[in-house]
């Protein structure tokens, strides 16, 4: 069963067309990566399925819903990674995370969460001073604390350092076991590789493959390259259609 269905979506900024025609259905149960060259579109296409942004045309389906439409009703569902400059500075770890699952009917353990992503020790830090890392976990933290049934992850891992970049991994590995279906946008290969199920290569606003990571890197075809990596394979497939 298909748990996002996009189809046709296009949106502009001004003269800017940010995504030109993307089509793509995520499956329950899935972590479903996005890849790409900066500017490609990808984070604008997360937006409209999260609601924050209105296509211009085309439709967006979230458990069947219509983000904008049904906007309380997929906010439930919907678990999304914030931007930090989202949380004020002077708010703490424990507080934001017993604020945020007050929003939600069948929130998770924030206590819990808390210790699975390793800020127990920083429960009563104030926001402005936890360094990029912590941040970013808390971030990982708030996306997850409604127990929702999809969860969007932009830059799941930017600014961590390698342990807490697989500790995450494993974190996200839990939540899918649990009948989550995660859509995880990244620039690491190695992330995109070892926990995405499926793929979908967005270039120029347009999604140009979708498949697992290992059929991209069996179907490349690079010149001079005997074995090519997913990067290979995502480059050759992107690289005539930059959006920068
Ligand atoms: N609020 C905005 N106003 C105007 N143009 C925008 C806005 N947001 C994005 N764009 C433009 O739309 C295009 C797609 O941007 P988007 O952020 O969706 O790409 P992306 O694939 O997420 O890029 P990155 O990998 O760099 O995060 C870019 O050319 C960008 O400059």
């Amino acid at each position: 069963m298909s748990v996002i269905e996009v189809r046709n979506l296009r949106k502009q900024y001004g003269d800017q067309v940010a995504v030109a025609d993307v089509s793509l259905s995520v499956d329950e149960g899935e972590i479903f990566g996005l890849v790409g060259p900066n500017g490609a579109g990808k984070t604008t296409t997360v937006e409209c399925v999260e609601g924050l942004r209105t296509p211009d045309s085309g439709t967006v389906r979230v458990l069947g819903l219509d983000p904008r439409r049904d906007r309380a009703a997929v906010r439930q569902k919907l678990g999304i990674q914030l931007q930090e400059s989202q949380l004020p500075d002077q708010i703490k770890v424990w507080e934001a995370l017993d604020l945020y699952s007050s929003f939600y009917p069948h929130p998770a353990d924030w206590r819990e969460l808390m210790d699975e992503l390793g800020l127990t020790p920083k429960r009563k830090s104030v926001f402005a001073k936890l360094s990029g890392g912590q941040k970013q976990r808390l971030s990982i933290a708030l996306a997850l604390v409604g127990n929702p049934k999809v969860a969007i992850l932009d830059e799941l891992t930017t600014g961590l350092d390698p342990q807490a970049r697989r500790d995450t991994w494993e974190l996200v590995r839990h939540v899918r076991d649990r009948g989550v279906t995660v859509v995880l946008v990244t620039h690491f290969m190695d992330e995109a590789e070892r926990l995405c199920d499926r793929l979908a290569v967005v270039a120029a606003g347009r999604v140009v493959a979708v498949d697992t990571p290992r059929n991209l890197i069996a179907g490349a075809r690079v010149p001079g390259v005997e074995r090519p990596t997913l990067e290979d394979a995502i480059l050759s497939l992107t690289s005539a259609r930059s959006n920068r």
